[in-house]
């Protein structure tokens, strides 16, 4: 039986510009909703708030938390999930440290981070962290696999208003560097399990001296699970980073590294500290000692470490010798040339879904220290994905940049379900201590894989469920059903993993009868083919695993619609339940800024619309309430009504911005709601208040656009003050008082 007190929808509670966004735009919602009998709750998985919850013993009785994500991670897997999920913080140490900071100044006795583990109880305070670091809440979620797509109406808004591209040149010295040997790629092993391998299995090192360390044990693997092995050889990564330095140097390009240090949050910080030590190795040969004992942690960038630096007594020689190597260096790709935050200052700047695309949309080029646009090295060290980028950059090379305008779709259909593939792969990961052989060894006693590593390789396993692989197959025949369209499984027939997932669908799709509807091509060929594809105004979709779900969820989106921020995004419960995430792209840390600085929030929180839609249909379907399916119909000519009055937010002071584009999304929603004749009763409720708020639009645009152009307070960064907020995007009394 549901527990009654589970709102109908749960709006999940985030950080940064969708949870600001979240102040102006849930009052609106909630107001909506009660009417047709639906309530609209929220549970907290900020950063914040999943520190909070994680320390009760630490903290005042109204301090504390509830451990919301725990909550939330059990409702998923329930028929009565109906969850609208916004972005998060995918935290890394320093946004780790600098929320604690900021929670301990506030008042709250959390313990600090412990860089160093001393003692049993800094033990148990990291593992608590380190379960709220990188990305602890997507994989909890992702009950279900996800489809991917730009709503027509939002597709068709693009095409009509293209956003502007960067042009392509011939000779652009653009290019993407990977290692191609002695990496995760080439050193995979792959193997689905029997019924008799099935159960318990545990990972050891074997030392070359006899030793035999257990890295993992208490692992359950059921049959028909796909169990890859792979690792990194840290010796060839520091041969390739620091061959890279030194042609990104000799090329006269940037150099940059891109990873996605937040959802492979422990092999990718591992790499990007290598990168770190790769571009200041002559002040590590000479002053390593100085700077361990400062505590300086490559894994955690630039930035914490030029901050360690300047702590130090003896800073001036260090300081001057790391002033001497940058001058030699190439010049960096940076993430904020105007404040000299560069590529290494911190782990989770620059994350590869958002960075290459944004890179690409912009005509192969990236902002170098000067503040100008420039020829860009893109090293992405794994050569397992990196094929989809040097792909792209090859192509647009040849052809020049896409027209939005004209372009057709990329949807994706992507396997995700219950931590899948090397996303949920960070609780068998490791920095292997010494050299010897790490072994997997299974419930009956198989080895089922095995490697020779040496010390400071990095290796993991990652696991693949069947019923999930069975579920993201027949997701993708229903899709590829509905849309008609060209349909490509991205498996490369030469990869470990992908000839295990290959052995599951092929049958399937046999068994289906649709095998002539699907090709199956390996990640390069599978992206020419599909640029090709929508340059010629066609559509696609890709079904792929979980790391291209997300890469590619943010490369066609931003290459199409200029923003990953507008897709609809639906992750269809395997348990019955429905998540609708609002679009693909993150929290958008850099919107917090503007807001701060000069009170514009421009987040568009177009997602939120799409998902907001979606959700009220579902709960429509699920729950047999037919005032839900009026305010999602309504929801839908709403969204309509933005984008074709062009009430969407705009990037400069002044203009437009969140708030008004909830102004009108409210406005067109009750006009679509009065003007129904499905529900009598929400028409009359409606109707009043959409003649209300078209009365008032002057008087609440200028409500609205009188705070503008001053520093704004929201009492926080990473634990906002509630109230604060509030005030800060609901400025319109007008507005406020027709909502109620
Ligand atoms: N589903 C999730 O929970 C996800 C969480 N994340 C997390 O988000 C944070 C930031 O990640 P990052 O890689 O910078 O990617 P983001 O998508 O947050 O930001 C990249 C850029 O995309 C644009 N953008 C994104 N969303 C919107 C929006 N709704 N409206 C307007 N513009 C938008 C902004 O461009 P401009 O500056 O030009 O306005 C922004 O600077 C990290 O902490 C990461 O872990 C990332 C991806 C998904
Ligand atoms: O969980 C995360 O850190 C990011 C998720 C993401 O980028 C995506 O799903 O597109
Ligand atoms: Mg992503």
């Amino acid at each position: 039986m549901a527990d009654q007190t589970v709102p109908d929808i749960i709006y999940t509670k985030v950080d940064e510009a969708p949870q600001i966004a979240s102040a102006s735009l849930l009052p609106i919602i909630q107001a909506f909703a009660a009417p047709a009998g639906v309530s609209v709750g929220t549970r907290d998985i900020s950063l914040a708030g999943r520190i909070i919850a994680a320390f009760p013993e630490a903290l005042t009785e109204a301090q504390r938390q509830s451990d919301d994500l725990a909550v939330l991670g059990e409702l998923v897997k329930t028929p009565d999930a109906n969850v609208i999920k916004l972005p998060n913080i995918s935290a890394s140490v320093p946004q780790l440290v600098a929320a604690v900071k900021e929670l301990q100044a506030k008042g709250y006795a959390i313990p600090d981070y412990p860089e160093e583990i001393h003692s049993p109880e800094e033990k148990a305070i990291r593992a608590k962290f380190d379960a709220i670091k990188g990305s602890a809440v997507n994989p909890v979620l992702r009950e279900g696999n996800s489809d991917r797509r730009a709503a027509i109406a939002v597709k068709n808004y693009a095409k009509a208003n293209p956003h502007s591209m960067g042009k392509w040149s011939k000779d652009s010295k653009t290019r993407v560097s990977t290692m191609g040997a002695n990496d995760f790629f080439s050193n995979e092993k792959s193997g689905t399990l029997t019924a008799a391998q099935a159960g318990p299995a545990r990972i050891e090192l074997v030392g070359n001296d006899g030793s035999v360390t257990v890295l993992k044990d208490k692992l359950n693997y059921p049959a028909g699970t796909v169990l890859d092995a792979t690792f990194m050889s840290a010796k060839a990564l520091a041969a390739f980073l620091d061959a890279e330095l030194d042609s990104s140097k000799r090329d006269g390009i940037l150099f940059s590294i891109h990873l996605k240090a937040t959802m492979m949050k422990v092999s990718d910080p591992i790499l990007f500290g290598h990168a770190v030590k790769s571009y200041l190795r002559p002040v590590f040969d000479k002053y390593g000692d100085e700077l361990a004992a400062a505590g300086v942690d490559p894994n955690a960038g630039l930035g914490t470490l030029f901050e360690r630096v300047a702590a130090l007594p003896n800073v001036a020689p260090i300081k001057a010798e790391i002033d001497a190597v940058m001058a030699e260096r190439a010049p960096m790709y940076m993430v904020n040339s105007d404040k000299g935050i560069t590529n290494l200052h911190v782990p989770s700047d620059v994350i590869i879904d958002a960075s290459l695309p944004a890179l690409l949309r912009a005509g192969g080029k990236g902002w170098g220290p000067d503040g100008q646009a420039a020829d860009t090295n893109c090293v992405i060290p794994d050569s397992t994905y990196a094929p989809v980028y040097e792909e792209s950059v090859r192509y647009f090379k040849e052809t020049g940049a896409l027209d939005p305008s004209t372009a057709g779709t990329v949807q994706n259909v992507g396997l995700m379900a219950q931590k899948a593939e090397e996303y949920g792969s960070h609780p068998t990961t490791f920095e292997i201590p010494k050299d010897g052989t790490v072994r997997v060894v299974l419930a009956n006693g198989d080895v089922l894989h095995e490697h020779k590593v040496e010390a400071g390789d990095i290796w993991r396993a990652a696991s693949t469920r069947q019923a999930p692989i069975e579920d993201w197959v027949r997701l993708a025949i229903s899709r590829q059903k509905a849309e008609g369209c060209q349909a490509i499984f991205w498996l490369d027939e030469t990869r470990a993993h992908d000839v295990e997932l290959i052995k599951y669908v092929k049958p399937i799709l046999a068994e289906a009868g649709v095998s002539d509807k699907f090709q199956i091509l390996a990640p390069r060929e599978a992206t020419r083919l599909s640029l090709e594809t929508i340059r010629a105004g066609k559509d696609s979709i890709a079904v792929t695993g979980n790391v291209l779900r997300d890469y590619l969820t943010d490369l066609f989106p931003i290459l199409e619609l200029g923003t990953s921020a507008k897709m609809l995004s639906i992750v269809k419960l395997m348990q019955g339940g429905g998540m609708f995430e609002t679009g693909a792209g993150g929290s958008a840390p850099k919107h917090v800024q503007q807001i701060l600085e000069e009170n514009h929030l421009r987040w568009d929180s177009l997602g939120e619309f799409c998902a907001l839609g979606e959700s009220f249909k579902f709960l429509a379907e699920t729950k047999g309430n037919a005032k839900a399916k009026v305010l999602g119909d309504a929801v839908d000519v709403a969204t309509q009504g933005v984008l074709d009055h062009n009430r969407s937010p705009l990037g400069k002071v002044g203009q437009t911005d969140n708030r008004d584009s909830h102004y009108y999304f409210a406005l067109y929603w009750a006009q679509a709601l009065a003007a129904q004749t499905a529900d009598a009763d929400l028409a009359a409720h409606f109707a009043p208040i959409a003649a209300a708020l078209a009365e008032n639009e002057a008087k609440i645009v200028a409500e609205l656009a009188s705070v503008q152009g001053k520093p704004a307070d929201l009492g926080g960064y990473y634990h906002t003050d509630p109230a604060k907020v509030a005030a800060v995007m609901r400025p319109s009394a007008t507005l406020n008082a027709i909502i109620g």
